[in-house]
Formats: C-alpha cells, structure tokens, sequence
C-alpha cells in the first residue's frame, strides 16, 4: 500500500493546479504520485512542500511545449553534479547535462556512429550474442529473465559499444552504473531537503561515483591497448585524440551516459515485453506465427526490420504500456509561462511518458496490451515517445529498435518463456527508469508454438491489466 499522500488543493484560491505534498513521494512512488496529480489536476500540476514545487506534465500539448523548446527548458538530468573537480561532476558531464550550443556540438559528434545509416554494422554483433545467449539455456531452465536480460544487454552494449570482449569488465562497469544512477535519482528529489540520511547518501553517490570513474578508465585503457575498431569509443577516441574535440572529462561523461542510457533500458524493455507475450498467449502465437512464416529458424535480417508487422506492432505497445523511461525532467532556463502557472529560472518541470501513454482520450482501455491498436492510431511524436521528442530525442533508438527486433526473435525461435504460477512481479520506476523490483521467474522450454497465461501476483496489475487466468489475484490501482 503507497504511502504517498497529497494533502490539499492549496493554490485553488490562485486557481493553480497545484497540490501540497511530500515532494520526496514523487521518489519514492513515481508513477503513484504522477497518477494521484493527474486524476486531480488533468493535464498540468505541481506538487508543493514549503517553498518547493515541482511542474508536472502530462499529455502532448504542454509536453510538446515543454520538449520542443531546449532555450528555455534546459535539461538537467542529474539533479546533483557535485563537487568541481569530483569524479561525479565528470561523470555527469555527457550530453545529459549539456545545454545550448554546447550540446548541439557534442550531439553532432556524438550521434554519428547512431545514425540509421550506420546501425547495420552492428547487427551481425547483436545475432552473435544474442545465439550466445540462447546456447547456454537448456530446455525446463528457470531463470530469472530480467537477471539474464540485464547480462544480455551489458554484454552486447560494451561490445557494441566499446568494442569489449571483457564479459567481467562490462558487468562489473554495468552494476557500478546502476548502483550510481538508483544513488542519483533517489537522492535527485531529496536534493531539495537537507535531512541527514540525505547526506550520508550523498557521500554513498560521491564514493560510487569514484569507482565507477576507476572502472570506466580502465574499459578507456584497455580499448586503447586493443587493435582500433569501428565501435563507439573508438570513434569517440579517435574525435578526442586527434581533433581535441572531447575534453577527458566530457569524454568519461559521454561514454558512462551512453553506457547507462543503453543497457537498462534496453535490457527492461525486452523483459517487460517477455512478460507480456508470456500472460497474452494469443498475441504470442501471432508472433510465433509471424516469426515461423517470414523468418524461419535464421536470424532477423537488417533489411527485414520494417517488414515484420506482428513485431513492429507487440514492441510499440510493450514500450507504450510499460515504458522503460517513464519520466524526466526539464529546468526553465529563463522567466516564461506554462499553461497557468508563471515559471521562475530553475524551475524543475517533470514530463512523464508512462501517464501520456495510459491517458484514455489517446489510448482506449490505456491499461491493456493490444498491439493491434497500432493497426489504427497512429499518434503524434509528444502522445507516444518512449524515445523522448524534440531535439533531445534519444541518440539510440534507431540502435535500441534494432537490437529489440533482432533479439527477441532470436530468443522466441528457440525458447518458449512463462512465469512461474504464483509469482509476485513488482515494478517501481527507480532512476526515471521502469524497473522490476522483483525477480522475473520463468521457466524456458523448447518452442512448440503452445502457449499459457500463469496466474501470477504483485503490483504489476496497478500497471496493466491481464488477461484472466484462474487464480490471478489483482490488485486495485492507487490513483
Ligand atoms: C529501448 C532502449 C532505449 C530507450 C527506451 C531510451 C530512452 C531515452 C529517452 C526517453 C531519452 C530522452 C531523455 C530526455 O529527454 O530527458 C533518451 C536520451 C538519450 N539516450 Fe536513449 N533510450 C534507449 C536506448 C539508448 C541507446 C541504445 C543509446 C546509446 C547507445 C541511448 C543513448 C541516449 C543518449 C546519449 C541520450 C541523451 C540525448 C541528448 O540529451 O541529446 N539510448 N533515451
């Protein structure tokens, strides 16, 4: 049971949406907070404490306002840079916190090896690992699939990225940057109170920062010390060392964003979407069929991504229904108005791409799975970006869509997935990012096109709405 509470309307005599309540719920419960101000305000609130008050937005019109505008909403992703000269402050130097000139300079260099064009050179990598993958599963398994996602996506992110072969490198940068960013986001809100659990936690975030700067120095030396290659890094390094173009600090800042930014989201998103074919078995026998027809046993070719509608369609809904990004934030740069309210520099503004994507008026019957919606809406870049919009629209996504429509093809052509009966799923949105906060058990066999629901328990229900399967226990929605 959420411990959130919005107290009162207090502003209704200014006639401001705003709410009062604790400003450190909106980090402890995201998306119960967000729905709780939806539900009360609709389109535009703030949540108030004292002298704090965070913006929220929800549903295109102010989110287009909002994304389409960098002059005046800055990013601010990390809420805490740190010291000068700390190793957080240079962590925390990527694009992420780069505003103005400076960042179309840096997203120019950066984005080159992102473009569509280019993502075909790292298909044949994706196929490798992904076959790595599946060829150390054994029929009747049981596995936990966001533990083994998460390795997948750590795994072929440093290869892609950083030209890795070093398994334990990768994973052991990989929990170091999600140890540091849960620290950055959990403690981004409470920035705003000065308790002293903040301020232990903040030295916590100081330290993880420090070794994860040790940890990325050391991917840095040892991609210097291998042969040159085309990936990420080693175009990066080639831009700093030749052209001077990356400060180090810019440099170390851009490749643990890149890192951070790919991995879990990419590795969530093919587990939330394992879960939901796995409780709707006849959308996962569409795409079996799909799968069986077009492609065969061989994997996705990059020529054929756009041509697998069953698949273009489960993903879209899968990262509508249960975005892997659920919100971030923007900063005003500069006086200006949003809708009512009169925005003063460096005020914090939230936009939330789980609320957009469950909001009724854009979607009918927003808490369930139904890829074939896709078949007839077809919404504007601010109703549906599980990408983000506008000019800081995510460098990734052509890559990430690419290796969601290769992976998880690869790993359905082998393997059947289903939850073990009776399993708690719970998800909390942690660091902006959707997470399970449980495991995912389930148990992999061999694919024979046969398939079944299991009941399974947790707050995963508050979030979609299953199918019923006998024994299913459903919780009711907070909002
Ligand atoms: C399913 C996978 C992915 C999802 C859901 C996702 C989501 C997002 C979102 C929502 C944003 C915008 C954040 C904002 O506006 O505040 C973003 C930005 C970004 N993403 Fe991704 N991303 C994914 C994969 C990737 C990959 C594979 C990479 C790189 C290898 C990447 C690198 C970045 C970078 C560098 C930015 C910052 C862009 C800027 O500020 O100019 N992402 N991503």
């Amino acid at each position: 049971m959420s411990r959130i509470s919005i107290a009162s309307d207090h502003d209704a005599a200014n006639h401001l949406p705003v709410s009062q309540g604790r400003i450190a719920d909106f980090a402890d419960d995201p998306v119960v907070c967000m729905r709780r101000l939806w539900a009360r305000h609709g389109e535009i609130a703030a949540l108030e404490e004292g002298t704090q008050r965070i913006h929220f937005v929800f549903g295109p019109h102010y989110t287009k306002q909002v994304l389409s505008n960098a002059t005046t909403f800055h990013s601010r992703f990390f809420a805490l840079r740190g010291p000068r000269r700390s190793s957080h402050r240079r962590v925390t130097s990527g694009l992420l916190s780069m505003n103005g000139e400076e960042h179309r300079r840096h997203r120019r260099m950066v984005m080159q090896p992102f473009q569509k064009s280019a993502i075909g050179a790292y298909h044949e990598t994706v196929c490798e690992v992904a076959d790595e993958l599946v060829s150390g599963w054994r029929p009747g398994q049981l596995v936990d699939i966001n533990a083994e996602m998460t390795r997948y996506m750590l795994r072929l992110t440093s290869r892609i990225l950083f030209g890795l072969d070093d398994g334990d490198l990768a994973e052991h940068v990989g929990e170091l940057t999600e140890r540091w960013v849960a620290l950055n986001h959990a403690l981004g809100p409470a920035a705003f109170s000065a308790d002293s659990e903040s301020a232990d936690r903040y030295d916590e975030l100081l330290s993880a920062a420090k070794e994860l700067e040790v940890a990325a120095k050391e991917m840095i030396r040892s991609r210097r010390a291998g042969k040159p290659g085309f990936d990420v890094l080693s175009l990066l390094l080639r831009a700093h060392d030749e052209q001077g173009g990356i400060s180090d600090e810019q440099l170390m800042g851009h490749i643990v964003l890149l890192f951070g930014a790919a991995h879990l989201t990419s590795a969530h998103t093919l587990t939330w979407t394992l879960l939901l074919l796995a409780q709707h078995p006849e959308i996962m026998r569409q795409l079996h069929e799909e799968l069986t027809t077009v492609v065969g046993s061989r994997p996705v070719r990059n020529d054929e991504l756009d041509s697998l509608p069953v698949l273009d369609r489960v993903l879209k809904e899968s990262m509508r229904i249960l975005p892997a990004s659920s919100y971030s934030q923007r900063v005003a740069a500069e006086p200006t108005k949003l809708g009512p309210f009169d925005l003063a520099p460096g005020a914090v503004v939230i936009f939330s791409q789980f609320i957009t994507h469950h909001l009724p008026e854009l979607y009918s019957e927003p808490e369930r799975f139904l890829p074939d919606r896709w078949n007839e809406i077809s919404p504007s870049p601010y109703a549906y970006l599980p990408f983000g919009a506008g000019p800081r629209m995510c460098i990734g996504a052509a890559l990430g869509m690419m290796q969601l429509k290769v992976s998880l093809p690869s790993l359905l052509q082998r393997f059947k997935f289903s939850l073990v009966p009776e399993a708690t799923v719970n998800a909390r949105v942690m660091s902006t990012m959707l997470f399970p906060t449980t495991s995912v058990p389930m148990r992999i066999e061999s694919q024979d096109g046969q398939f079944a629901a299991q009941p399974i328990r947790g707050n995963i229900h508050t979030l979609v709405d299953f199918p019923s399967v006998a024994g299913n226990a459903p919780v009711r929605k907070a909002a």
